[in-house]
């Protein structure tokens, strides 16, 4: 078993050859279009670039990754493989290279004039931040002078009462309050951080008040002051240094998808003359463009493919090539395997599925999801509430100075208004939203994962997610002996001929393979959700379809009830013949379950989402279905016309419903649906969906919904952590039942705690699940 992402799979570094993981490497590059990974950036990466080790960092600005382009090198070229976790659906087993059918790819671009100036990149990113796990920067250096000031401040409370030393300890407080100030301006601020005034304001506060208790004279009052100072001070600069490593994994691992996103494209000519090949690489590919990505490349926009088929990687992670033909989305961040994709684009740059919620900083799910916002909200806003509240409380118990009652009041608002609890729910959306694209999950906006988070109820639309969509004919008979089977079938396959459900495939199939020559039928008329009606080739009413078709065409179908009921407790979808007024057929078909069906089912039951079959055929049909997987609820016998109308019903009742589908065929059901999963969809352009999924795996569609319910509860559980402690502690300085420095502290331990969880999940992931199916766990694991 293996633990998902890139953190599982070890990359041999290219300048030592020594096995390291790939987000945790020392220095990322690319070169030549590929990633590689180094222990370190001086040693190993000028080794791979035959420099001598003191130069790389002069000759090579490391921020900006101009080396994209870099020459060629013949050193190792490790593929950033990440975990073989996507279902194989095609087997495939022709390398790519060694297909001489196909054009050689071209050579690499080694003209940096040929490639726009990076400037112009859909990149959205500080190219700081892609160059991957940057060491910790200015700001982190002032945390530290923060945190030794902070602490020098409240340690000196040792050493008495005396003036010079309150003195000395407001100076140091200052100190570490200016470096905190000083951080705050310099470090570029995330879109999931806090407005920097409501996190600074205790800091600043308590030391203004220190001041005016050391002037007007009070040793004890200015003492206390000065030690509170020093300790929401600290408390502060801790805090922000904690929080900055509990999302350092996510941070470095959504740079490495930006960066990986982050390629050129080509146009492709616009008369189509498919021998030329366009020079140019260009970043600003739009909507519309006819683009060219040619094998072993990266596809850089969204896009459908135009012609052919390709073998790609489907999406930025996946080990299993799949194929895509004409029509057939392909997300950016996808590889071309085989053969030379020629499609149109859908979106480009932000719109992509996978930088929309995850890169783009004005849709960033992590800093936009509503439990995001309220955990910022908590700390921008609330935490005043928290500052009147322990003011007037002090003030009501009586007996304070005014001092007193204000150095309550800001200790109080320092417990809430911190950086911990502003970010911690937004750090376990991150990482949920991180975990959907390892598996190829793409979520619309924050909304759609919201509610993807909330749904109780999900969809399937049977044929195509839960079952194979390739009926086989398992059971052909013909009672009352007036036709013989396989005229039955020949007239069956008549009717179906022209039909491409795959119930008519699947008749015409069997005709086929028996050697049955389909009837001559005329005038067939194709019901939908019910079958065919037709004239035989002797002139005589033909009805081929459900039961329900049969009755309402007025023919008895008592004397075979048993005969169907008995096929349909086996799991067939039975589609009946009759000529005339007569039943003379009954065929019984046998479709599969998909791989992954019953792991789809209880990735849901796990996260408490019923899952409910909704289908077309009989409902005895569907219970064998339903049964066979532990679904309970069944919606069978429902007309495609009829879905949409069904899923608002249960919409109505109350629940929150997600619809699992593919968006051709399952539309209607799709449309209606609270939250839509579509198989296969990530990419292509219509706008309505919540979730579109880059595979076409049925697991993939259920963790759609139970990544985003598991990323939720923990963002929940995890700001429940650290705000209750920080709750408690404002409570009890505000009663004087403590002094008012341990809310501070209080509030910190709740944050340290917080971040312990986020620690404790990212190394469930890393180690990999040991047992059960959990949201962690990948789906092709047992
Ligand atoms: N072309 C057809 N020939 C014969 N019977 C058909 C045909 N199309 C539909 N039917 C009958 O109507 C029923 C419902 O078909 P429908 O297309 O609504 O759903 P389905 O194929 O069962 O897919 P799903 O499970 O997703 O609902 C089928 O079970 C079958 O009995
Ligand atoms: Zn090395």
């Amino acid at each position: 078993m293996r633990a998902l992402g890139p953190v599982a799979d070890p990359v041999p570094c290219s300048g030592c050859g020594k096995l390291l993981d790939p987000l945790r490497a020392g220095h990322v590059g690319i070169f030549d279009s590929k990633f590689h990974f180094f222990c370190d950036r001086h040693a190993c990466r000028a080794c791979f670039l035959g420099e001598p080790p003191g130069e790389a960092e002069n000759t090579r600005p490391a921020r900006v990754p101009l080396s994209l382009f870099a020459p060629r090198r013949s050193g190792a070229e490790p593929e950033p493989s990440r975990g073989n976790h996507d279902a194989p659906i095609i087997p495939f087993h022709a390398p790519a290279s060694s297909d001489a059918a196909l054009p050689e790819p071209p050579a690499p671009f080694d003209d940096r004039t040929l490639v726009e100036p990076i400037a112009h990149t859909i990149l959205t990113e500080e190219p700081s931040r892609i160059d991957v796990p940057e060491p910790r920067d200015i700001g982190a250096l002032l945390l530290v002078i923060a945190t030794i000031a902070g602490t020098l401040a409240v340690a000196l409370g040792l050493a008495g009462d005396a003036t010079l030393v309150i003195g000395a300890r407001i100076v140091l407080a200052s100190v570490g309050a200016g470096m905190l100030v000083g951080r705050a301006a310099t470090t570029p601020r995330e879109p999931s951080d806090p407005h920097p005034a409501p996190i600074l304001a205790p800091s600043i506060l308590s030391l203004v008040l220190a001041i005016g208790a050391a002037l007007r004279a009070a040793p004890s009052l200015g003492a206390e002051a000065a030690s509170l100072a020093g300790i929401i001070v600290t408390a502060t600069a801790v805090g922000a240094w904690l929080l900055e490593g509990a999302r350092h994994a996510s941070l470095a691992e959504r740079a490495f998808v930006a960066q990986s996103l982050a390629v050129p494209g080509r146009r492709a000519p616009d008369d189509g003359s498919p021998g030329e090949i366009a020079k140019n690489k260009v970043f600003d590919l739009c909507p519309g463009e006819q683009v060219l990505v040619e094998p072993g490349e990266v596809v850089p926009v969204d896009l459908v493919v135009g012609s052919g088929e390709v073998f790609v990687l489907p999406w930025l992670g996946a080990t299993t090539p799949m194929r895509r033909r004409a029509g057939e989305p392909v997300v950016a961040g996808a590889k071309v395997v085989r053969g030379r994709l020629r499609g149109t684009c859908t979106f480009a740059g932000n719109d992509r599925a996978f930088a929309r919620v995850l890169i783009d900083p004005r849709r960033r799910a992590d800093a936009l999801a509503p439990i995001a916002r309220a955990s910022r909200a908590l700390a921008e806003r609330w935490s005043l509430a928290a500052l009147v509240t322990g003011a007037l409380s002090a003030f009501i118990a009586g007996g304070r100075t005014y001092v007193e009652i204000a150095m309550t009041a800001v200790a109080s608002h320092a417990a809430l208004a911190t950086t911990l609890i502003a970010g911690v729910a937004g750090v376990h959306v991150a990482r949920g939203i991180l975990h959907a694209q390892r598996r190829g999950i793409a979520y619309k906006s924050e909304g759609a994962w919201d509610r993807a988070a909330r749904v109780n109820v999900a969809v399937f639309c049977a044929r195509g997610t839960l079952l194979l969509g390739e009926p086989e004919l398992a059971e052909l008979e013909a009672p009352g002996g007036k036709l013989e089977p396989l005229d039955v079938l020949s007239l069956a396959a008549g009717a179906e001929r022209g039909e491409e459900h795959p119930i008519a495939t699947a008749i015409v199939r069997a005709a086929v393979t028996r050697s049955v020559r389909p009837d001559g039928v005329r005038n067939a008329h194709h019901v939908p959700g019910l079958g065919v009606t037709a004239v035989t080739s002797s002139g005589e009413d033909l009805c081929v379809g459900s039961r329900a078709l049969l009755l309402a065409n007025r023919i008895s179908i008592a004397a075979a009830e048993q005969r169907i009921a008995e096929l349909e407790a086996l799991g067939r979808t039975v589609v009946l013949v009759a000529v005339g007024a007569r039943l003379v057929g009954i065929l019984g078909l046998q479709d599969g379950l998909r791989p992954g069906a019953r792991a789809a089912v209880q990735h849901l039951l796990d996260a408490q989402i019923e899952p409910v079959i909704m289908s077309g055929d009989a409902r005895e049909t569907c219970e064998a279905i339903g049964h066979s997987l532990d679904v309970d609820h069944i919606r069978p016998e429902v007309l495609p016309t009829e879905r949409g109308a069904e899923v608002r019903r249960l919409i109505d009742a109350g629940m929150s419903v997600a619809v699992l589908g593919h968006p051709s065929v399952d539309e209607g059901a799709l449309g209606a649906a609270d939250v839509a999963v579509a198989l296969g969809a990530a990419g292509s352009s219509p706008g309505d969906l919540s979730v579109a999924l880059a595979s076409d795996d049925v697991r993939d569609a259920a963790l759609a919904l139970a990544i985003a319910h598991r990323a939720r509860l923990e963002a929940r559980v995890g700001l429940a952590i650290a705000v209750l402690p920080a709750l408690v502690g404002a409570i009890a300085v505000a009663f004087g039942v403590l002094p008012p420095a341990y809310a501070p502290l209080a509030s910190l331990l709740g944050g340290a705690m917080a971040v312990l969880h986020v620690r404790a999940l990212d190394r469930v992931r890393e180690s990999g699940p040991t047992r059960g199916h959990t949201w962690e766990n990948g789906p092709s694991d047992p």
